[in-house]
C-alpha cells in the first residue's frame, strides 16, 4: 500500500469521520463507511447503550470488530482537536458601553486532553466557554467543536456532544440526586435502564452521597460533584466545566482534578476547564493564560514552568503579565507554544500504569497523524512507575519498556482481519487492558486490545524506548480519539429529531411538575391566592357604609316636624349625634368626629305648614325657615354621597307622613319620575356587580404574570436555563413546557375564583359558566405569556417585579375594571380597547349579565379573539427573544 492510502472503515454507524473530524466523507482524507446491515448482535442499534461497564467494553470491542478497513488514497485519518477557536472576538453591549470580552482568541483543544483556561476574574474565560458550548455566538472568528460550528445544523453542540457544568451549580434544589441525573439523562433520550446504570456508576465514580439525597441539602462540594455528574450522565465526548473548583477546599479540588484525569485517561473524554486557581491547572495537559480578553500564552504546564525557569504556574502567569510588552519574549513564547502543540503530534511516549509500582505500564508511540509519513507505534511495557510520574504524566525513568512498533494508519496495506489480530495478540502477548492512570481507579470502559485492533496495526515490533514526552502519547491520543468517536457516534445514531423533541419536552415537563410538587405549599398558595383575593374583594368592596357619625343641631323648640324628620333618617347608615349649638356641630366636623352637620331652623314646623297650606303665597323667608341645612365633609366623598342620599330619603319620608297625617295623598311628595323595572340587571345594582367581572379577569391575568416571569428568570439566573439549552433543549420546548405547567396552575386559579364568586358570593349570572371559565383561563394563559415575555427581557428579579407591577396598574385602569372605558378621552378609549383587557372584560360582562355566548355574538367572540391574539403575540416575541439571546 502506498503512503497515500487511507482506511475506510465500514461500520454500522454513521460517519465517525464527520462527527469527530468535521469533514464530510466525500472530502475527507479518510472515510468511515456506514453499513447498517453489518450484524452486531451485542449492540442495541437503538440505544447503543450497554447494560453494564463490562457489556459496554464488549459492545465497543464487538462493534469495532465488525468494522472493515478499506483502502483509500491520502493520509490523514485521525482528528486531533475536539475544539478549535480561531481569531474569535466577542464583545458585550454596543457603542460606548461595549466591553471587549474576547480579542482574537485562537486555541486548539486536542482530543482526550484536559485543557485549562486560566486567568483572573473578568478576563473572558466564561465568555470563551459560552462560545464553545454555543450559548454565545462570536462577533468574529470561528469556533468549531468536533468540526462543526456549535448550533449549526449538523452540530452535536449544544446537545449530546457536550457535557456542560456552568459556574452557577445549575441544579434543582428540590430534586434528589437520582431525579437530577434522571432529568439530564432523559433530555438525551437515554432509556431508564441506562440512566440507572449511569447513576450507579457516577455515584461510585464521583463518590456522591446516596442517590435519594436532596440536592438542596448537599454541601457545596457534593453539589458541585452532582453538577459534574449531571454533565457526564450521557457520556459526552467533550466536557466543559466553568470554574468547577471555585469556593472549594483544596482536598476536594484535588479530588475533582483526579476525576478529570480519570475521565480523559480512561474514558477518552476531552475536558475544557476554566479556573482562576492557576496552580491547580498543573494537572492539565495544556493551559491557556488569558488576561483582558486576550490569550497571553498557551502550552503544557510543565513545559511552561521549565521554559520560564520558574517554580510554578502562578509565577509563570505573573511573569507573563510583567513581560507582556516584551516583544522578544512574546516571539519566544509563540515558538514554544507551537512546540507544545507539536509535541502532541510527534512520536511520543506515555506511560499508562497502575498505582502499583510493580505493575506494568504501557507506553505507546505513534507518529503525528497529520503527517503523510510512516508512523510507528511503540508500546512500552514499564515495570515500575512512581506515583509522581503518574501525577505529572512523566514516564518513569525505571521503566522497562517494551515497545511495539507499528506502521501507521496511513501505511496500513490491507484490512487486518480480527482473526489475525487475535492471533497476533495471543502470540505477542502484548495486548493488555489499559489501566487507569488514576492511582485508585481501574479502567472500566476500554480495552487496549480493541484499541490496537481499531488502529489496524499490521505489524509491530517490540523495542526499548526511553520516555521522552511529558504530555501524552499518540497511541493514547489515538485511543482517546477512538473513544470520542464512539461516544459521538453513539449519540449521532440516536438522533431522531421528533423523538428527541418528545424526550426533551417530557423531561422538561416532568421536571416542572416535580418542582411544583416539591414546592407544594408555594404552588397551592399560588393556585389559591386569587381565590383569597376574590373573597377579600367581595367582603371589602361594594358594601354600603354604616354608622356614619353625623351631628344634628335642632333649633326648634319644642320640636315637632323636625323630630319626624330626625326619626326618618336611616339610623343604620347614620349615627346621629345631637349637639346643643350650631358651633359645636361645626367644630365636630372640623375635628373629624362627624362627617356632616344637619342644622334645623327654629320655626321649622310652622314654616313647613305655611308652605303646605299657601304654597303660591310663600315668600323667601318662609322657604328659608322650612329648609334644613346640610353641611358635608366633602373630603370624604363616598361618605358625603351616602349621607346626602339618606337625608333626601328622610325628607321624603317626613313629607309623606305629614301629607298623610293631614289627609293628603302622600304620593304628592314624590318627584314626578317613575323608575320602572330594569330591562337588564336588577333594580339595585351594587358597585361589586359592576367591578366583579373585571376583577376576576384581572386576577386571572395578573396572578400568572409574576409566577411565570419569576420562575423563568430564576431558572436563568441559577444557570438552569443555560444548562438545559446546552443540553440541546431549544427555547421553544423550554417555553412550551412552562406554558403547559403554568396552565395547570391557571386552571386551578380560575376555578377557585369562579367558585367563590358564583357559589359563595353569588354574583348574578345568566350566561354559560363554561364559556366564562374558558375566557378567564385564556386570560390567565395570556397573562402567563406576558410573564414569559417579561422574563425574556428581564435579567434580574427586581426588574421582573418592577415590570409586572408597573404594567399591572395601567392594565387595570385601561381595562375599565373600575370605571367604564367609554368615559375615557376618545383616543385613550381606542387604545384601551385593543391594548388592554377591555374587550375581554366587556365579553365577560355580556356573558354574565346578558347570557350571550361567543358562537352567536361577535362582541363576545371579539374578547376571545383579542385574548388569543395577544397570547400568540407575547409568546412569539418571547420565543424570538429567547432564540436571539441563545444565539
Ligand atoms: N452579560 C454581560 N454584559 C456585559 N458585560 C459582560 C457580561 N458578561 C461578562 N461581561 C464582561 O465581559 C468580561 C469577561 O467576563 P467573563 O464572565 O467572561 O470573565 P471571567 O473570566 O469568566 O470572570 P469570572 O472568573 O469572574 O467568571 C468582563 O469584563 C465582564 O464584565
Amino acid at each position: 500500500m502506498d503512503s497515500k492510502s487511507v482506511p475506510i472503515i465500514r461500520s454500522h454507524e454513521l460517519s465517525l469521520n464527520r462527527l469527530v473530524n468535521g469533514i464530510d466523507c466525500a472530502s475527507s482524507d479518510s472515510v468511515v463507511y456506514c453499513d447498517p446491515l453489518l450484524p452486531n448482535p451485542n449492540v442495541d442499534p437503538l440505544s447503543m447503550e450497554p447494560m453494564s461497564p463490562h457489556v459496554e467494553v464488549m459492545n465497543h470491542v464487538s462493534h469495532y470488530r465488525s468494522s472493515t478497513i478499506i483502502k483509500k488514497k491520502s493520509a490523514n485519518a485521525i482528528p486531533q482537536y475536539a475544539c478549535t477557536v480561531t481569531n474569535v472576538k466577542f464583545s458585550y453591549g454596543r457603542g460606548k458601553r461595549t466591553t471587549n470580552a474576547l480579542n482574537n482568541i485562537t486555541i486548539k483543544v486536542p482530543v482526550g486532553s484536559i485543557y485549562g483556561i486560566l486567568g483572573p476574574s473578568g478576563c473572558g474565560k466564561s465568555t470563551l466557554v459560552h462560545c464553545l458550548v454555543g450559548s454565545l455566538k462570536p462577533r468574529r472568528g470561528i469556533v468549531k467543536v468536533f468540526g462543526e460550528v456549535p448550533g449549526s445544523h449538523r452540530a452535536l453542540v449544544p446537545g449530546p456532544g457536550v457535557g456542560y457544568m456552568p459556574q452557577e451549580i445549575g441544579l434543582f434544589n428540590e430534586f434528589t440526586i437520582q431525579e437530577t441525573l434522571f432529568f439530564f439523562g432523559r433530555l438525551y433520550r437515554l432509556p431508564s435502564d441506562t440512566i440507572n446504570g449511569r447513576i450507579a456508576f457516577l455515584i461510585s465514580f464521583l463518590e456522591l452521597p446516596d442517590k435519594s439525597a436532596m440536592v438542596g441539602r448537599l454541601s457545596g462540594g457534593q453539589a458541585r460533584r452532582v453538577s459534574l455528574a449531571a454533565a457526564l450522565v450521557h457520556k459526552p465526548p467533550l466536557l466543559v466545566l466553568d470554574e468547577p473548583t471555585v469556593g472549594i477546599d483544596p482536598v476536594l479540588r484535588q479530588s475533582i482534578w483526579s476525576h478529570l484525569r480519570s475521565l480523559t485517561d480512561d474514558h477518552g473524554i476531552t475536558v475544557i476547564i476554566t479556573t482562576h486557581y492557576i496552580e491547580e491547572a498543573r494537572l492539565a495537559n495544556l493551559v491557556a493564560f488569558m488576561r483582558h480578553g486576550t490569550l497571553m500564552e498557551e502550552g503544557n504546564p510543565e513545559s511552561l514552568i521549565r521554559r520560564f525557569h520558574l517554580n510554578n504556574l502562578e509565577e509563570v502567569f505573573l511573569a507573563l503579565c510583567n513581560n507582556k510588552q516584551d516583544e522578544n519574549m512574546t516571539t519566544l513564547n509563540k515558538l514554544d507554544t507551537l512546540k507544545d502543540h507539536k509535541e502532541l503530534n510527534k512520536p511520543l511516549l506515555l506511560q499508562v500504569g497502575s498505582s502499583n509500582k510493580s505493575a506494568s505500564s504501557e507506553t505507546a508511540m505513534v507518529a503525528g497523524d497529520d503527517e503523510d509519513e510512516l508512523l510507528s507505534v511503540s508500546i512500552q511495557r514499564s515495570q515500575h512507575s512512581t506515583e509522581d510520574d503518574l501525577a505529572s504524566n512523566r514516564p518513569s525513568k525505571q521503566s522497562e519498556a517494551t515497545a511495539i512498533s507499528m506502521s501507521s494508519l496511513a501505511t496500513t496495506t490491507n484490512a487486518v482481519s480480527d482473526q489475525n489480530i487475535a492471533a497476533e495478540q495471543e502470540a505477542n502477548g502484548t495486548f493488555k487492558t489499559l489501566e487507569s492512570s488514576s492511582p485508585s481507579k481501574p479502567s472500566v470502559m476500554f480495552a487496549d486490545s480493541s484499541i490496537i485492533r481499531d488502529h489496524h496495526v499490521n505489524s509491530r515490533e517490540i523495542s526499548q524506548s526511553s520516555p521522552t514526552s511529558p504530555i501524552f502519547s499518540n497511541t493514547l491520543q489515538h485511543r482517546k480519539i477512538q473513544d470520542a468517536q464512539q461516544l459521538a457516534n453513539r449519540l449521532m445514531m440516536k438522533r431522531n429529531k421528533i423523538l428527541d423533541h418528545f424526550a426533551r419536552s417530557s423531561a422538561l415537563l416532568t421536571k416542572n411538575f416535580i418542582r411544583m410538587w416539591r414546592n407544594l405549599p408555594v404552588m397551592l398558595f399560588t393556585a389559591f391566592i386569587p381565590g383569597l383575593q376574590c373573597c377579600l374583594f367581595f367582603l371589602c368592596l361594594g358594601r354600603n357604609p354604616y354608622d356614619i357619625p353625623v351631628s344634628v343641631y335642632n333649633a326648634e323648640v319644642p320640636p315637632q316636624f323636625s323630630n319626624v324628620f330626625i326619626q326618618s333618617i336611616d339610623n343604620r347608615t347614620i349615627d346621629i349625634q345631637m349637639v346643643n349649638t350650631y358651633k359645636e356641630g361645626y367644630d365636630s366636623v372640623l375635628l373629624g368626629n362627624s362627617k356632616a352637620l344637619i342644622s334645623i331652623p327654629a320655626n321649622f314646623s310652622k314654616a313647613m305648614m305655611e308652605k303646605s297650606v299657601d304654597a303660591i303665597a310663600t315668600d323667601d323667608e318662609v322657604i328659608r325657615m322650612s329648609t334644613i341645612d346640610l353641611y358635608l365633609d366633602m373630603s370624604s366623598q363616598f361618605h358625603a354621597n351616602s349621607i346626602r342620599a339618606k337625608i333626601y330619603d328622610a325628607y321624603l319620608n317626613m313629607a309623606r307622613q305629614l301629607l298623610s297625617e293631614n289627609g293628603y295623598n302622600q304620593k304628592l311628595a314624590d318627584p314626578p319620575i317613575h323608575i320602572a323595572e330594569p330591562i337588564l340587571g336588577n333594580r339595585d345594582p351594587t358597585v361589586t356587580e359592576f367591578m366583579a367581572p373585571g376583577f376576576i379577569l384581572s386576577l386571572a391575568f395578573f396572578a400568572s404574570i409574576a409566577t411565570a416571569a419569576l420562575t423563568l428568570v430564576l431558572e436563568r439566573k441559577d444557570g438552569l436555563l443555560e444548562r438545559s439549552l446546552v443540553s440541546g433543549v431549544n427555547p421553544n420546548e423550554y417555553i412550551l413546557s412552562h406554558v403547559i405547567t403554568q396552565t395547570v396552575v391557571v386552571i386551578l386559579q380560575t376555578f377557585s375564583v369562579l367558585f367563590i364568586a358564583f357559589y359563595i358570593f353569588e354574583i348574578p349570572n345568566v350566561g354559560s359558566v363554561f364559556w366564562i371559565s374558558v375566557l378567564i383561563v385564556m386570560q390567565g394563559v395570556c397573562g402567563m405569556s406576558y410573564g414569559v415575555l417579561i422574563s425574556a427581557i428581564a435579567k434580574e428579579e427586581s426588574f421582573t417585579l418592577a415590570a409586572c407591577m408597573g404594567s399591572m396598574f395601567p392594565q387595570f385602569l385601561l381595562s375599565g375594571v373600575v370605571w367604564p372605558v367609554d368615559t375615557m378621552p376618545k383616543p385613550l378609549a381606542l387604545f384601551a380597547n385593543f391594548f388592554s383587557q377591555a374587550k375581554s372584560l366587556e365579553a365577560v360582562r355580556y356573558m354574565l349579565y346578558r347570557g350571550w355566548d361567543p358562537l352567536h355574538h361577535f362582541d363576545v367572540s371579539l374578547g376571545f379573539i383579542i385574548t388569543t391574539s395577544w397570547t400568540i403575540v407575547f409568546l412569539f416575541i418571547a420565543t424570538i427573544l429567547f432564540n436571539v439571546h441563545k444565539s
